[in-house]
């Protein structure tokens, strides 16, 4: 469970996100969607503890983000839109050095590297160096890497930015596999297709603050019968172009 309770951040004069608050049931895949700079990675960046909260109160499976920051960090797994990688050890020596951070027993750690290179399809490059690997490959080993300490929340920073259709679809695969099983994960887009394809729930993000939220079909309504300007900002945020083939892909 994710609790945002009044959330501000503030950078100088520039308020990225204005009293925001969100709860985020187990099990649910959330989306975050919004245009370019409306706030979204601010509040990612708040939930992992990345950032300080100007103002309000983040919570992981009830850890206070700020307060009982090592709590909150052994629940949650972050997938930045930016990962850094050692470029110079092999994917599995990656995950090895993950695991070793999250003091994952050390039993299980190999067998845990085993299921998650096999779940990302990546079990044939496991000891090739990072540097040979794609940008999509790479960043299902940061999305492996993220799991390793199989966290009850995952907080996700545009998953699908810059994967191949395939690889989106396993993506969306797993994701819903892990929530099914009870895991809460909070995912921000700025395409409306992708969160339409993907999530439970959604919350609008504009300007640092929330425009609405709901269901998907809820949303739809919302903007249809009221006099909100729902309508224009789901034109902005209606399928970039780029992402037009992993839509296209995902509804299969
Ligand atoms: N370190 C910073 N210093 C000053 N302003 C910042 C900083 N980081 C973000 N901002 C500003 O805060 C606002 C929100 O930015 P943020 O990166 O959270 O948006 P976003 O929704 O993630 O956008 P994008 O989809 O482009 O990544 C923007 O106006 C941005 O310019």
């Amino acid at each position: 469970m994710i609790e945002i309770i009044n959330l501000t951040k503030r950078y100088g004069n520039i308020t990225a996100v204005t009293d925001i608050s969100l709860t985020i049931p187990n099990g649910q895949l959330f989306g975050f969607l919004g245009p370019n700079g409306a706030g979204k990675t601010t509040t990612i960046k708040t939930l992992v503890g990345l950032l300080k909260p100007t103002l309000g109160t983040v919570k992981i499976e009830g850890f206070d983000v700020q307060k009982q920051p090592l709590e909150a960090k052994r629940v949650v797994g972050f997938i930045p839109d930016k990962p850094f990688i050692y470029e110079k050890l092999t994917g599995r020596e990656f995950l090895q050095f993950i695991a070793g951070l999250y003091q994952v027993e050390q039993r299980d750690v190999e067998e845990r590297i085993t299921q998650l290179l096999d779940m990302f399809e990546l079990s044939d490059w496991g000891d090739e160096l990072v540097e040979s690997y794609s940008h999509g490959m790479r960043q299902k080993l940061v999305m492996s890497a993220a799991l390793i300490h199989q966290p009850q929340v995952i907080v996700v920073d545009e998953p699908m930015v810059g994967l191949d259709p395939k690889g989106a679809r396993l993506v969306k695969k797993i994701f819903r596999e892990l929530c099914d099983k009870g895991t809460t994960i909070f995912m921000s887009t700025h395409t409306l297709e992708i969160a339409e394809q993907m999530c439970d729930h959604i919350a609008i993000i504009q300007k640092g603050q929330i425009i609405a939220q709901g269901t998907i079909e809820g949303l739809h309504r919302l903007a249809q019968t009221t006099k909100t300007n729902l309508e224009d900002i789901f034109l902005e945020l209606t399928g970039g172009y780029e992402m037009k083939e992993v839509i296209e892909f995902l509804k299969n």
